[in-house]
């Protein structure tokens, strides 16, 4: 083992223990034995103790699961084809049974699962992004382990991600994710696939994905359960790392392969850049477009800078049409842009409770919401 290595090993592993979210991504070859009848279970057990404690360790954790079509092949007896809709109807019949593998292993662990399938749809409309959010936060803030997959079903040719490597990423973006663990068949990214090339060189250390880097990175085998191969967990990686979250990309074919991973396993680690609330809040402020503006009383200015939420109790004035989850221009009496954040409600439901005391939010509106206009996590002080 090169010096190099050891070196980016221990990052996998420092990185992991400096974590507070983590994103974890279980390809299907891992999942599912050979003939893709049923799902490893003793396995999946070792990885739900792992599991267990990172979340003892004080961790929040997210699986991106896949393994819904290749189980449900072999439950409808169908071959391997290129078909969408054989695909979709495979995802269908598979999908239980990999809800009820992930059920049964995290019962042994004392943890509740809960499943999420998303579309392209869902992480790309920021309505529907928020609303998968709030379930998430939800869901860990209840000690439940959400556990995530396409919804493949229901997505079209166009509308799909057809790769649970990029899906994990946006979801890892979502959570806001320090580290997004990739678990796969091989220990990381060599200079070619190593099935097809054993002088291929491993590469521990990633800094920058450049053309060079995407170069190594070929297709999955055409024999196996797995899709997209090595390309599309690099297309992950470079989503991820611009919204500063790490990729660690490792081996989980072995029994327990988090903790092995935590003990300095070979892996191949993709640096972030910069931090997961850093790259949400420069999204914020740098990228999205206001569709609207709060005024703002001197109370509520000041509750700002002081790093709390602004409440509807502080909001003067509300401009513009728009939907929940738009970015909103936050200005003071005075017309000066205090702040950028996005809003928990529409602008005539803001028109409704604006000036009103977080109590009777329900009683203005009819049904309860949240108690702040926009959530400091929402909000960017200009
Ligand atoms: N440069 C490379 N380094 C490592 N593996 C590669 C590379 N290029 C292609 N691969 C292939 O990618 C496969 C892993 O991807 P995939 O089969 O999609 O697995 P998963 O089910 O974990 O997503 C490896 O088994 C390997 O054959
Ligand atoms: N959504 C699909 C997974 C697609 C996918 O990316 O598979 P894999 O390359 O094994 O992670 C399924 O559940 O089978």
């Amino acid at each position: 083992m090169s010096a190099d290595t050891t070196f980016a090993n221990q990052d996998a592993a420092r990185l992991i223990a400096a974590a507070r979210r983590i994103t974890v991504k279980i390809g299907s070859s891992l999942l599912i034995d050979g003939g893709g009848e049923d799902v490893r279970r003793a396995w999946l057990r070792t990885l739900g103790a792992d599991l267990s404690a990172l979340r003892g360790a004080g961790k929040q954790i997210v699986v991106v699961s896949s393994g819904a079509v290749a189980l449900g092949r072999g439950k409808l007896g169908l071959k391997k084809s290129p078909r969408l809709d054989l695909k979709q109807a495979a995802a269908a019949a598979g999908q239980p049974r990999l809800m009820a593998a992930w059920d049964d292993a995290m019962a042994a662990a004392g943890i509740p699962t809960a499943q999420l399938l998303l579309t392209v749809d869902d992480t790309e409309s920021r309505r529907r992004w928020l609303n998968a959010r709030a379930t998430i936060e939800v869901l860990l803030a209840e000690g439940a382990l959400p556990v995530v997959n396409e919804n493949d079903s229901v997505a079209t040719e166009e509308l799909r991600y057809g790769d649970n490597d990029r899906l994990s990423a946006r979801v890892a973006q979502m959570v806001r994710s320090d580290v997004l663990i990739l678990l796969s068949d091989v220990d990381g990214l060599y200079t070619a696939d190593p099935a097809r090339n054993p002088a291929a060189e491993h590469l521990p250390w990633i800094e920058e994905i450049d053309a060079r880097i995407e170069g190594f990175a070929g297709g999955a085998g055409a024999a196996g359960v797995g899709t997209g191969g090595m390309r599309t967990k690099i297309a992950a990686a470079r989503i991820a790392r611009s919204v500063g979250c790490a990729t660690i990309i490792a081996k989980g074919h072995d029994q327990h392969p988090l903790r092995a991973l935590g003990d300095g396993a070979r892996a191949t680690v993709i640096a972030a850049c910069g931090s997961p609330a850093g790259a949400y809040k420069q999204w914020i402020a740098g990228t999205l477009t206001p569709a609207g503006a709060l005024i703002i009383d001197e109370g509520a200015v000041r509750a700002l800078a002081g790093g709390k939420s602004l409440l509807p109790a502080g909001v003067r004035a509300v401009q513009g049409a728009f939907e929940r989850g738009v970015c909103l221009r936050v200005v003071d009496e005075g017309g000066r842009e205090i702040a950028r954040g996005l809003s928990a409600y529409t602008s005539a439901e803001a028109q409704a409770i604006k000036g009103c005391v977080s109590a009777r939010i329900a009683e203005r509106l009819g049904y309860a919401g949240p108690d702040e206009i926009i959530h400091r996590d929402d909000l960017v002080l200009m």
